[in-house]
């Protein structure tokens, strides 16, 4: 005979009755089949939040399996697509038809990236936090996507007090002779020359971007690659010498602020074709043991908040 196991989320009495916002679980270990535009499919080990709502006053509590066995037949069965997150909250809405009418679900992983050098040809691995969030409230899908990318930049503050320094050198050095060409070009080749170099850090730019609720595919590439682009500064793979002198070229070259940082960031995705978008810049400083930070985003009424 067949033992009967208790059910107490069906059958007991809640402790205190009420609704609450969201219910469900963190940090659910998840390999997933990953699918975007322009990459092989990958399997990424994630890290899955999931929930519900409880709008049942009386019940005891949701169902925690149900959501659980949803997103292990995701992983198990299915690729990560847009279409295959939509179909995962259906599920958990039909699974909880007493006790829900909404569902969210957040997907964290590193998302490694095949990255070539600047200039030598070769290639190396390059790991990029994704974190993909989906929602099913009142029958509407909202699907975002938010990335890391990580940078240099250099401080073109300092970089104009190193120049000073170095124009002093100059003029110590040679202000009393006839100038000789060959005799400067050593000395700029020399420490001596550079006499001061600007600091730069490393920086992160956290991005989110709102998808199209029909959109098809993902395209985590693309956005990576614009940001990059746009910055001109990412932090690099495989590098050779060759390498770190254009890495270097390109620093010097794009002396940046956060705040430089984050309005060409702005300028690119007012531009774009994403819903919305957040940004958030983190200069972390080697002039300071604080962080420069700065916030933007495209600023709609019901959209993301700085
Ligand atoms: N609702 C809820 N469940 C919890 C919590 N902590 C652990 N659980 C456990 O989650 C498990 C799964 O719950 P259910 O999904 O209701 O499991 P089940 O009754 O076997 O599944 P169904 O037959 O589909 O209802 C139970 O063993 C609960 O004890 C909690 O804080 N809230």
């Amino acid at each position: 005979m067949q033992t009967i196991m208790p059910d107490i989320a069906d059958t007991a009495e809640a402790l205190q009755t009420g609704t609450l916002d969201w219910v469900g679980m963190g940090n659910i270990e998840l390999p997933l089949l990953f699918s975007s535009k322009g990459l092989s499919d990958i399997t990424v080990t994630a890290k899955a939040d999931a929930f519900v709502n409880l709008q049942n006053e009386q019940a005891k509590g949701i169902h925690m399996s149900r959501l659980f066995l949803s997103l292990d037949t995701l992983s198990c069965e299915q690729t990560l697509t847009p279409s295959t997150l939509k179909a995962v909250l259906e599920s958990f809405v039909t699974s909880h038809q007493d006790l829900s009418n909404a569902a969210k679900v957040a997907l964290h992983f590193e998302l490694p990236l095949r990255r070539s050098s600047l200039l030598s040809g070769k290639q190396g691995w390059k790991n990029y936090p994704v974190t993909i969030t989906a929602s099913l409230i009142d029958n509407q899908f909202l699907l975002e996507i938010a990335v890391d990318v990580t940078y240099s930049s250099t401080c073109p503050c300092s970089a104009a007090l190193a120049r000073q320094l170095i124009q002093q050198a100059f003029t110590e050095q040679f202000a009393k002779q006839q100038l000789n060409f060959e005799q400067i070009h050593n000395w700029l080749g020399s420490t001596e020359g550079i006499v001061a170099t600007p600091h730069s850090q490393r920086s992160i730019a956290n991005i989110k971007v709102k998808l199209a609720c029909d959109s098809q595919e993902f395209d985590i590439l693309a956005l990576i690659n614009c940001v990059e682009h746009e910055l001109k500064t990412p932090v690099q793979a495989a590098v050779k010498r060759e390498d770190e002198q254009e890495f270097a070229r390109l620093n010097g070259q794009n002396l940046m602020f956060c705040e430089d940082a984050a309005r060409k960031l702005k300028a690119l995705f007012e531009v774009s074709n994403y819903q919305d978008y957040y940004i958030k810049i983190n200069h972390y400083e080697s002039l300071h043991a604080h962080d420069a930070v700065a916030y933007a985003v495209k600023g709609l009424p019901q959209g993301y908040q700085a």
